[in-house]
């Protein structure tokens, strides 16, 4: 059975307040926010919403005060101060106030972020030159900070900040200081990352050029997410597939075109998905949310239950038979859906999927 796929980001009922006694002001109130694996996230909202108060809890840069906030594996509120920076160390960040040292140059402050890991030097001055470069500062590798223009900087510290390939970047208004080109090659840069490397950036910004870019918009008002628009399902999709063995060795494009046909679809407690007996017409995959499978040889128990990251219905379509389950969502349940038809375009196009499919469910029996 697969395990459930990991949030790189749980943000649960999160309260912040600045100051103390009479002054004391709360500026976050009952934040929650789930992000997955290689997800881009725009957070937009009017100044003072508290955007980068949050983006800074996050990354573990504040003390956290009241709730909870899960970042790569971490629980924030049980970790002693001393493993703070543990966790700040696999994070990107780009904020604005980019804290170069003034003494090293360009491409010395982006080494300087290797240093954990142990690389010889020559490979950590080659992917840093390869950074800079790809950042249009080829020929600004050995300046001081204080030579380099403010977007200079700017991209020398985005350049800091990804050259790790960090799970996790997080960034204050990354664009802010560029001109419109660079801004492009830095936004080209994240996307990738997210995309290939399968990086989760979360994002405050207000330039409409990255918000394009985003799989997902949270909007702040007063301290608080107002809304959370999912725009590119299919990311978050293929996140899912990609852990599951059926589909592991599917090309990222066979996995982003079987993404691209599901369709979200929601089911309350108790409601039946699927009825023994009745023939296959969609496979699903589990966003959130349980289902119990039931068979009629097997009494009033469940014979599994599954959860998110998980999927079923298969089998009917691989095989022509009727289901060989019942199953019944055991709470809300969001799943996403493929119909029999897309199914099997899936396998037919892809040779690799095909192979994977029989292995798996033939060459056992
Ligand atoms: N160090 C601080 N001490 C006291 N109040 C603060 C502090 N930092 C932020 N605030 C207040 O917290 C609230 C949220 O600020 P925050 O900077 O998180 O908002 P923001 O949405 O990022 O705004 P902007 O888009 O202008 O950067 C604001 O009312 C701000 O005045």
């Amino acid at each position: 059975m697969e395990e459930a796929l990991p949030a790189i980001l749980n943000v649960r009922h999160l309260n912040h307040y600045f100051g103390e006694g009479d002054a004391r002001n709360q500026v976050l109130f009952d934040n929650c926010l789930q992000v997955s694996r290689g997800e881009f996230v725009v957070m937009t909202g009017p100044s003072g919403s508290g955007k980068t108060t949050l983006l800074t809890l996050i990354g573990a840069l504040r003390s956290l005060q009241s709730g909870h906030i899960d970042v790569l594996g971490h629980d924030l509120a049980k970790l002693p101060a001393s493993e703070l920076v543990s966790v700040r160390r696999k994070i990107g960040f780009i904020f604005q106030a980019h804290n170069l040292f003034d003494s090293l140059s360009a491409i010395e402050n982006v080494m300087l972020a290797m240093e954990v890991g142990d690389l010889p030097r020559y490979e950590m001055r080659d992917a840093a030159a390869a950074i800079l470069d790809r950042l249009g500062l080829g020929h600004r590798h050995n300046y001081k900070p204080r030579s380099l223009s403010g977007g200079q900087r700017q991209r020398v510290a985005v350049a800091r900040a990804l050259v790790n390939r960090p799970r996790l970047v997080l960034a204050d208004e990354p664009t802010a200081a560029l001109d419109r080109d660079s801004a492009q090659i830095v936004s080209g840069l994240l996307k990738e990352l997210t995309a290939e490397h399968g990086c989760t950036v979360i994002m405050v910004t207000h330039d409409t050029r990255l918000i394009e870019l985003a799989d997902r918009v949270v909007n702040m008002v007063d301290g608080a997410i107002k809304s959370d628009v999912v725009l590119n399902e299919a990311v978050v999709i293929c996140e899912f597939l990609r852990r599951l063995p059926l589909f592991e060795k599917l090309s990222p494009v066979d996995l982003t075109n079987v993404a691209s046909k599901m369709k979200g679809v929601a089911y309350n407690a108790s409601d039946v998905v699927l009825r023994e007996g009745d023939s296959g017409e969609d496979f699903f995959l589990i966003r959130e949310g349980r289902v119990g499978i039931y068979q009629a040889g097997n009494g009033e128990e469940a014979v599994a239950m599954l959860g998110s990251g998980e999927c079923f219905g298969e089998q009917a379509l691989i095989t022509d038979r009727p289901r060989n389950a019942t199953v019944i969502a055991q709470e809300r349940l969001v799943a996403y859906r493929l119909a029999k038809d897309d199914f099997r375009a899936a396998v037919d196009a892809s040779p690799s999927f095909r192979e994977q499919l029989y292995k798996i469910y033939f060459q056992r029996q």
